[in-house]
């Protein structure tokens, strides 16, 4: 694959990602069940000013404008995720039709406009009635994540190509069952490992599901965010590799090479069970891509009162973070890309999730005074992208992060990481100018960076 120079090839893919939780509202709607982060959002004091998703971007009743939106921005791809809940209201069982048809719409919309649907399984939203059987702790729930990734498959595997079983397993398993701050909340050095262990499993059963029918391409999406040590000291070293391990690695390395990293012993200590290799194995499926999703780096040193990892960040004050405290660092986009190639046998990545928050008032006027800083900031990470490329990394394709503002977790609307802003009073859409620059980068397919 030779990389053009200054720009990229004809056939890279340009587009936006969202997740359902965050943009649709409407989340009982139709017949829907409930899912935990409904759950986790109405119980007071998980979320900041205890914000909801209730309505969002009421994305689930304007998708066609939006999708207008994304047509005039001249997106070719749009990455969203399905909502369980709405497919199976009780997780497994019976099929809620109302719930795909609201799918249904929003791929035929997409397709119709040109706009290639590429959909995640799971972006953290399960069925309450699952969380209730134990949810990511049951080992049943990978027979009940595949029953469920086969009933969407069935129904949309003509129209969508691109495929992705799980978003961001760390974030479940560290910030939904280690630490307690995302649903369902619980905060268990135990419970943890179980948690991606089975996170995992379903992954695997699910692209066993779709190996079985499905006839396009189906990855895992993974957070990673490169662990630079704060000195040479061995303390520091051993920190750093600690933090990569239980972030970088612990699924991708399942899923790649079929072993976890022996550091996880070492962070989890009895809570680390010794896994049946049946059960890894089951985990390694073949898969067509992985998803990278980069936002940061990290550097890290030692730090013995740190549970459980006995490691810290070091803020590095005197450059540029977004409004999430996160250090601006296109080179570690670089840095992962050529990591990912290197380490796990060079799968075609895409970078399915890349962008900054920044404060984004509307002015009186009505207009929206873009941060100048979003626009560097996907300028010099989608140059990075390019740099990899560059050095022989196969990226299929980059997703800003995100279409709209949102709703940022336990975060609530605080954070905006839109390229279009949304009044959340009026719900008005209002693209800021690091839209405008994303638009142009798409249609000059790189050159204008
Ligand atoms: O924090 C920004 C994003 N990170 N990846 C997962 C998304 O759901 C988040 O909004
Ligand atoms: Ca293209």
């Amino acid at each position: 694959m030779t990389v053009p120079t200054n720009r990229f090839p004809d056939d890279f893919v340009w587009g936006c990602a969202t997740s359902a939780y965050q943009i649709e509202g409407s989340p009982l709607a139709d017949g829907a069940g409930m899912n935990v982060w409904h759950r986790f959002s109405h119980t007071r004091g998980r979320v900041v000013n205890d914000e909801n998703g209730d309505i969002a971007c009421d994305h689930y009743r304007r998708y066609e404008s939006d999708i207008e939106l994304m047509k005039q921005l001249g997106l070719q791809a749009y990455r969203f995720s399905i909502a369980w809940s709405r497919i199976l209201p009780e997780g497994t069982g019976r099929v809620n039709p109302a719930g795909l048809g609201f799918y249904e719409r929003l791929v035929d919309r997409l397709l119709e406009k040109g706009i290639q649907p590429t959909a995640t399984l799971f972006h953290w939203d399960l069925p309450v009635a699952l969380d209730d059987r134990g949810g990511w702790l049951n080992r049943d729930i990978a027979g009940w994540f595949a029953d469920y990734a086969e009933s969407v498959f069935r129904r949309f595997d003509d129209r969508i190509k691109l495929w992705a079983t799980l978003n961001e397993p760390w974030v479940v398993s560290d910030n939904g069952y280690l630490h307690g701050t995302a649903a369902p909340g619980h905060r268990s050095l135990f419970e943890a490992p179980i948690a991606t262990h089975n996170l995992m499993r379903a992954h695997g059963a699910a692209v066993q599901a779709y190996r079985a029918t499905g006839r396009h391409q189906i990855g895992l999406v993974v957070n990673i965010e490169p662990k630079y040590p704060a000195s040479t000291s061995s303390e520091d070293v051993a920190a750093t590799r600690r933090a990569e391990a239980q972030m970088n690695r612990q699924f991708i390395e399942p899923a790649m090479l079929g072993r976890y990293p022996e550091e996880l012993r070492d962070v989890f200590g009895e809570a680390w069970p010794d896994w049946p290799a049946s059960d890894v194995e089951q985990i390694r499926q073949p898969i067509d891509f992985i998803g990278l999703n980069y936002y940061t780096r990290a550097v890290v040193r030692n730090d013995p009162g740190a549970w459980p990892l006995r490691a810290a960040p070091v803020r590095q004050s005197q450059v540029a973070h977004t409004e999430m405290g996160w250090e601006v660092f296109p080179q570690g986009l670089t840095d992962t890309l050529l990591w990912i190639k290197d380490r796990y046998g060079a799968p075609p990545i895409y970078v399915t999730e890349n962008g900054a928050a920044f404060a984004d008032p509307a002015t009186a006027a009505g207009d929206v005074l873009d941060d100048p800083r979003r626009v560097e900031y996907f300028r010099t990470h989608i140059r990075a992208v390019h740099d990899a490329m560059r050095a022989g990394v196969d990226v299929r394709g980059y997703f800003a992060w995100s279409m709209l503002d949102n709703f940022e977790w336990a975060l609530g609307y605080s954070k905006r990481f839109g390229i279009i802003h949304v009044d959340y009073a009026t719900q008005k859409r209002t693209p800021k100018a690091s839209a405008t620059f994303y638009s142009g980068v798409i249609a000059s397919n790189g050159a204008v960076l």
